[in-house]
């Protein structure tokens, strides 16, 4: 799937670029094109690619200091000026635009979705958010940002690929390593997701297609991504359960959003050399998908690559009703110090007033 990729704020930023440079790196040439805007100056000038500083007159450069609301002004004051800069960056050639972001900060938490909101304006072709939740150990601003911006990105954007931060970190990792290294693995697992649906080398069997990205995500809402991957025989006939316990591990402790399972919708891609994919693992692994998502719409695919290795990648479309998005949303109403309501389901928190959301 050709897109272009725009980080607001920090993470969004340095994740575009990492996410811009694995495809240049493994010349998948799905990215089109990265583009980072922020509030901070500083943050931009480590960056290697195309940057856009806002909000010039309102905070001298730096940064909005966690206010999201004053994120969202800042970039709806400049929409014009923004959307002009991305002019003749988003081309005709991408099949979508994927609005990168951290929300539990400010510039990115209220930008993002104000800029979501404005590419639909003036774009057909979908606009997707690539959104990284704050870990649970992060401070209760950040849980109160992220809810909010959370809660606007979803209904400004076609659909919003979440990943919480705590999904894949390693223990061992400081704060500082934990980004770059969280940074790399958003890179790779959503950077082979986009690169599926360009046929790189040979042609599998039932090759994936960026069609089936985006008809997994058309019910909006919010996505996840799950990823595993293991040594396959070079004997297809061998790696049965190698595909059906990859696929298994992608869905079940290899995802973007942990406990996230239950999904309107989901694609199983399967990576690796063609020889080396059994489609009795394939058919199996789609089968216990359907199972395990409840989901009667299950797509799949091979993505083929010259590897030793296959990796299983799951998307699900449609994961609102999951706990870890209840939990997480609960949490964010708790930091935003409204603790007495009754309990409700993810879904009424997103129609449920009292966590505002930004515009
Ligand atoms: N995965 C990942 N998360 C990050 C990174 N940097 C910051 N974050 C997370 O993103 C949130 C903070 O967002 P930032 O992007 O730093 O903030 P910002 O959007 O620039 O906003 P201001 O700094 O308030 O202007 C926090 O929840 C962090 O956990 C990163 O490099 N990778």
């Amino acid at each position: 799937m050709k897109v272009v990729l725009i980080g607001v704020g920090q993470a969004g930023g340095k994740i575009a670029q990492a996410l811009a440079q694995f495809d240049y790196d493994r010349g998948f040439e799905a990215v089109q094109g990265a583009f980072a805007v922020n509030t901070a100056r500083a943050d931009l000038q480590n960056l290697d690619i195309d940057t856009m500083l806002i909000g010039q007159d309102r905070v001298k450069g730096h940064g909005v200091g966690g206010d999201n609301e004053l994120g969202a002004e800042i970039m709806q004051a400049e929409a014009t000026e923004v959307m002009d800069e991305l002019d003749g960056r988003v081309t005709s050639q991408a099949d979508a635009v994927f609005v990168v972001a951290g929300l539990g900060g400010g510039t990115g938490s209220g930008g993002a979705p104000m800029l979501a909101r404005e590419l639909k304006r003036v774009y057909t072709m979908p606009v997707y958010g690539l959104a990284v939740l704050p870990g649970r150990d992060e401070g209760a601003i950040y849980q109160a940002n992220a809810g909010r911006s959370l809660k606007t990105f979803t209904r400004e954007a076609d659909s919003v690929l979440v990943i919480d931060n705590d999904a894949w970190k390693t223990s061992d990792e400081s704060i500082e390593e934990g980004f770059a290294a969280i940074n790399d693995r958003i890179a790779e697992r959503v950077g082979l997701l986009l690169a599926a649906g360009e046929i790189v080398e040979g042609v599998g069997e039932s090759v994936v297609d960026s069609s089936e990205i985006i008809n997994t995500l058309k019910n909006g809402g919010i996505a996840s991504l799950g990823y595993a991957s293991a040594l396959a025989d070079e004997d297809a006939g061998e790696n049965i359960n190698a595909i059906t316990a990859t696929a298994r591990k992608a869905l079940l402790t290899g995802t973007s959003l942990p406990q996230a399972v239950e999904a309107d919708k989901a694609l199983l891609v399967i990576a690796g050399h063609p020889d080396r994919i059994a489609r009795k693992g394939v058919e199996r692994a789609r089968k216990w998908l359907e199972e395990e998502t409840g989901s009667l719409e299950v797509r799949g695919g091979d993505f083929p690559l010259s590897s030793e290795r296959i990796a299983a990648l799951v998307l699900l479309g449609g994961v609102e009703r999951s706990q870890r998005v209840q939990e997480f949303m609960d949490r964010a109403r708790e930091a935003s110090k409204q603790q007495d309501e009754p309990q409700e389901s993810a879904e009424d928190a997103f129609q449920n007033d009292e966590l505002d959301d930004l515009m």
